[in-house]
């Protein structure tokens, strides 16, 4: 891997598998550099099948041989996750959180002094090499190490890096967001159905017009209003269906789910907050 080291995914779970996968696709780690903890042994062996990945259950063991660890669980899970591999982590490492809402200084206060933390918040399209990927650096991170984490992200999708204090706001925009598009996708392909196309049909249609329309305002770097303009003839199809979208109030809709995601994030940092008092 470009990085040149081993890679530890602590709870792997779907988006770790979605970053394992883009990382060997990318060819940035080779199978030999992961290796991810798990639970049950059923899971393991899934691992191993598709990936040929390194498997272990004991945190800190997987803790101690990797020098880039990938703290994957749920936030609820990280309190007993650090403490469990406090023993072998020490600022030799590089210590990377992938959990919403849990907070750079508290994962600082479980783990020795010092200790090299970067905090991202990436989503599964990582899995085909499409993530978006935002990053904060943590107090005693250096440059080398925000670096080093934007390389690897980099290797599966797009990344920006933000002030902490943002990161629960990309949470609520492209972390959860693939959830959304994928609810827009499947309300498309039913809405093609409705009108008479084949389910397939209705389906591969919604997803390439959304795929389509986004690479569109991406390499060409126009304002989406201006491309929305081209759509839209005077009297046209298109201002009939955006006049339904406005009328039930798409734009607020959207921006009250990014909201009410961004607002949950805060709130699980809170309870691993709340749960170490
Ligand atoms: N799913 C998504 O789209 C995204 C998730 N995240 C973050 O990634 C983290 C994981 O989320 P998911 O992958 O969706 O959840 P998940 O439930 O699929 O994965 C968590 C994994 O951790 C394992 N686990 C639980 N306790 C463990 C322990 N003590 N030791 C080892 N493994 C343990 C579970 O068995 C599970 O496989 C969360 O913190 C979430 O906020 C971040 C960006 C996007
Ligand atoms: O729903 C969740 O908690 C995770 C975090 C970002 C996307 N999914």
């Amino acid at each position: 891997m470009a990085l040149g080291k081993t890679i530890a995914f602590l709870g792997a779970g779907n988006m770790a598998e979605a970053l394992v996968k883009g990382l060997l696709r990318a060819g940035t780690a080779s199978p030999e550099e992961i290796v991810c903890t798990v639970r049950r042994p059923a899971r393991a062996d899934e691992l191993r099948k598709r990936y040929g990945v390194r498997t272990l259950t004991d945190n800190r063991e997987a803790a101690a041989l990797a020098d880039v660890l990938v703290l994957s669980v749920k936030p609820q899970v990280m309190g007993r996750l650090l403490d469990e591999i406090a023993p072998a982590v020490d600022p030799a490492k590089l210590v990377i959180s992938i959990a919403a809402g849990v907070p750079i200084a508290l994962m600082e206060r479980k783990l020795s002094r010092g200790v090299r933390i970067v905090r991202t918040m990436p989503n599964t399209p990582a899995l085909v090499g499409a993530g978006a990927t935002a990053l904060a650096r943590g107090e005693h991170a250096t440059d080398a190490d925000l670096e080093a984490a934007r390389a690897l992200f980099a290797a599966v999708g797009l990344t920006v890096v933000v002030e902490e204090p943002l990161l629960d706001a990309c949470t609520g925009l492209s972390g959860s967001g693939p959830a959304y598009v994928f609810l827009i996708i499947e309300a498309l392909s039913d809405a093609g159905v409705k009108v008479g196309l084949p389910r397939y049909t209705a389906q591969a249609l919604a997803a390439q017009t959304v795929l389509g329309s986004a690479q569109l305002l991406i390499e060409t770097g126009e304002h989406p209003g201006r491309l929305k303009d081209q759509v839209t003839s005077p009297g046209g199809t298109a201002i009939a269906g955006l006049h339904t979208l406005e009328a039930g109030g798409l734009r607020t809709t959207l921006m009250d789910a990014v909201e009410a995601a961004t607002h949950r994030a805060r709130e699980l940092g809170q309870k691993f907050l709340a749960s170490e008092d």
